[in-house]
Formats: structure tokens, sequence, C-alpha cells
């Protein structure tokens, strides 16, 4: 007879622990990947002679797959079906190959520059390697969420989440810190080669924690690694898309995101070219808000689980979010300590939001549906992702060039781009108000704080 008493893996402190350092390792090389490209976009235009549409849709490919083909979804599927194991290795081996796929064409197919359906070649592949990239990416953060709650079950689960995604700031960091210095001081390519070097690192510790969680389920004895209650469900679809709260939820998530990380993506050039901050400390100017939501949203994800008060505090995000892209708008503002201090600002903003807003959709459903709706929030977050940077490229080649710089890239005038991401930070407060509206009506609890005294 089999000793139930038995001291499981994750029962030890330093395990469960271990394995999670393993996985946010992983995560923190795919979200260093995911924002590497992003500071290079002046030298990408000067060096490969990419213009801003063409930014636009290289940025968006990374959502492009999981949006129109549903990737999220499907992986969802394969996630349920499979196993944290399986998906885990797999959605790792797409990021390689994809990042490969982008470094190929930003390196070997340089002359790669004959138009195909109004890009060029080189572009479309690069776009292509991303595009793999972002399945891959995309359906890692729902595996390790998933990992998380297995291993973290009846333990720190919030703050292991919340430490996860505070360790997947320092890749983002990181890549907007060192890309403009290290491509100055090598190739344009290089901070993407250290970035497919860490995702091969990356697939080398997933395969390692498969080793320990395989012996974790033996303890287990489960055959399958998701529990029945927690699998992927077209039941639960239906259920979950009929709640006001998860439309008000995912509108603000897609929103809110939509006004960060595509604004990120543009926002060194925004630093270098109407605030004059140097070259090599724009990117880690536009990589701040991650920095700051590396302390703060663990610090507010504290409050949120004491004081509640999530659905006001989502507000307050929506609201700072308007105040720092209006001022970004304002032709007049020039000053580099405004721009610093608004991307500081964002910062706050950024942990503000996601440590209200990813905790309350774990009180409007229950848990055997959580995984589900993580996976259609995060595919619906996936069209801003795609839409707004493709959109932005567009309108920064339609409507705000201004002159050349001395390296022969365009020079913009970032004010039309900056209304409409104020536009959208409008909308998104509107929403956060809707969804404070609906938590009294539907009575969600999301004022309510998580632990009880
Ligand atoms: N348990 C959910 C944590 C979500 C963290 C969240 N990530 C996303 O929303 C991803 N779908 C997109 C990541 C894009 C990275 N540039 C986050 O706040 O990072």
């Amino acid at each position: 007879m089999k000793d139930q008493n038995q001291k499981k893996l994750n029962d030890s402190w330093g395990m469960r622990w271990g394995a999670l350092a393993i996985v946010a390792f992983t995560m923190m090389a795919a979200y260093y990947v995911n924002d590497v490209a992003a500071p290079l976009k002046t030298m990408l235009e000067s060096t490969l002679g990419w213009n801003s549409s063409e930014f636009g849709l290289f940025t968006g490919a990374y959502s492009f797959l999981n949006v129109f083909l549903l990737m999220l979804i499907w992986g969802g599927l394969i996630l349920d079906r499979f196993g944290i194991r399986f998906t885990g290795k797999l959605a790792t081996i797409l990021m390689v190959v994809g990042t490969a796929i982008e470094y190929y064409a930003m390196t070997q197919m340089t002359d790669a520059t004959q138009i195909v359906m109004g890009y060029k070649w080189n572009v479309l592949v690069a776009s292509a390697g991303y595009s793999l990239f972002g399945v891959g990416a995309e359906v890692a953060g729902i595996t390790v969420t998933k990992i998380i709650a297995k291993w973290f079950q009846g333990k720190e689960m919030a703050t292991a989440m919340g430490v996860q995604v505070a360790l997947a700031r320092v890749g983002s960091q990181a890549a907007y810190a060192v890309a403009i210095p290290v491509a100055r001081a090598y190739e344009i390519t290089t901070p993407i080669l250290i970035g497919l070097v860490c995702l091969v690192g990356g697939l080398v510790a997933f395969f390692a924690f498969s080793v320990l969680d395989k012996k974790l389920d033996r303890q287990l004895e489960t055959a399958v690694d998701a529990s029945p209650e927690d699998k992927f469900s077209f039941k639960d679809v239906k259920h979950i898309v009929c709640n006001p709260g998860f439309w008000l939820i995912a509108v603000l998530c897609v929103l809110f995101y939509s006004c960060v990380f595509p604004f990120q993506k543009f926002a060194s050039e925004l630093m270098i070219t109407k605030y004059q901050i140097d070259e090599n400390l724009a990117g880690t100017i536009a990589g701040l808000p991650a920095l700051g939501a590396l302390f703060l949203t663990p610090v507010f994800g504290g409050m949120v689980d004491k004081r509640g008060k999530a659905a006001s505090i989502m507000m307050l995000g929506a609201a700072m979010l308007i105040g720092v892209h209006c001022v970004y708008a304002l032709p007049f503002i020039t000053a580099s300590w405004v721009a610093i201090v608004l991307m500081i600002v964002l910062g706050i903003a950024f942990s503000l939001v996601p440590s209200a807003m990813w905790p309350s959709v774990a009180k409007i459903f229950p848990v055997n549906q959580l995984g589900t709706a993580y996976a259609l929030i995060f595919f619906i977050q996936n069209i801003g992702l795609w839409g707004i940077p493709t959109l932005i490229g567009a309108v920064l080649d339609g409507f705000c060039v201004v002159g050349t710089t001395e390296s022969g890239a365009k020079l913009y005038d970032y004010t039309l781009p900056m209304c409409i991401f104020t536009g959208i930070a409008i909308l998104s407060l509107i929403v956060a108000f809707m969804l404070k509206a609906a938590d009294r009506k539907y009575g969600y609890k999301l004022e309510e704080a998580n632990i009880r005294k």
C-alpha cells in the first residue's frame, strides 16, 4: 500500500521555487526576445531600409497567428490534451525556431528587398519568424500559469504568479536597455542573437523542469497532468462569453495593454527624436515601465489582496494612462525630464492595472473555468497587440514624416500617434468605470479584499 503521507516534490519550498525559477527563466528569455527589436526601430530603418509601416507589420506579427489562426485557442486545447510538459516544450521550440527565422531574415536576407504584398521580402520573412515566436510565447504564457497552479496548489500561488511576471519584466527591461548599445557595438542583429541563445537555454531549462514535473506526477499518481476540472472546454466558453464581467475585463485588457506594449515598441524613437535623449539611453527609458512594474506589481498585488478595491485601482491606472499619453502628445513639451517622469508614471499604471486585473478574473470565474477564461482574454488582448502597432506604423508613414535624420532614417512627429494612444486610454477608463458599475450590479466582489481578516 502506498504511503499517502509521503512528502511530494512540491511540498519542499526549495523544490517548488526551484521549479518556478526554471520556467521563469524560459519566460524571461521570451520577454527579452519579444521586446529586443523595438529599440532598434530607427536602426532598422537606416540599416535595412525598413519604413514605419514595415516595422509596425513586424511588431504586430507577434499576434498575427494567435489572432487569425486562433492559435491561443488551439494552444489551450493542446495544453489540456497533452499536458504541460509537451505543450511547454512545443511552445519553447516554436520560440527558438521563430527567433532563428527572424535572425536569419535580418542577417542573411538583407538584399531580399523585392516587394511582395506591399512589403519587402525580408520584412515578411522576419515577421513570419516573429509570428511563430509569438505563438510559442503566448502558449508558453498560459502553460506557465498552469504550471504554477499545479506546483503551488494550496501554497503561495498568487505570490508565485507575481514573481513570475516580475521576472519576465527583467527580460523586457534587459531588452530595452541593451539593444541599442549592443547593436551599435557589434551588429544590428547581435541583440537578437543573444535572445536566441537565451531561448535555447530556456529550452534546456524546460527539459530539466520536465524531469522534475514527471517525478511530481509519479508522486501524485496521475497519468495526465491536467486535472479534469481545469480543462479547456467549449461548454465553458459559452458560459464565459455570456458573462458581462468577462467582456468588460477582456475589453479593458485589450485597451489597456494596447496603450502600453505597442507604445513601448515605438517609445525609444519618440525619446530620441522628440526629447533628444541619448540613443544609448533611450531604450532604458522606454523600458522603465517594465522596471517599475518589476518592483511595484507584487506591492500593488499585496494591496489588492489585503484591501481590495480592484475595480477602483483599474480606474486609477487607466486615468494615469490618459495623463501620460496626453502629455506625450503635446508638441510644445519637449524636456527630457518630463519624458522620463511620464515613463515612471506609466510604470506605476502598468503595475496597478495588471495586479488588479488578473486576480479579478479569478473572482468572476470559478477555478474550473479559469484556464479557458485566461486563454480567451489573451486571445482578445492579442487583437490589440496585432492591430495597434500595425495602425501606428501606417499612421507614422502616412501622416507624420517631417524630415530625415543624419543616418538617413525618416524623422517623425509623434503627435498624432500619441493622440491615438490617448483616445484608447480614454476608452479604457470608460470601460474600467463600467466594470466598477457591473461589479456593484452583479456582485463580483472586485472591491473586496482577497484575504479576509
Ligand atoms: N497570469 C496572467 C499573467 C499575464 C501577464 C501579462 N502577459 C500577457 O498579457 C501576455 N498575453 C502578453 C505578453 C506580451 C509581452 N510583451 C503581462 O502583464 O505581461
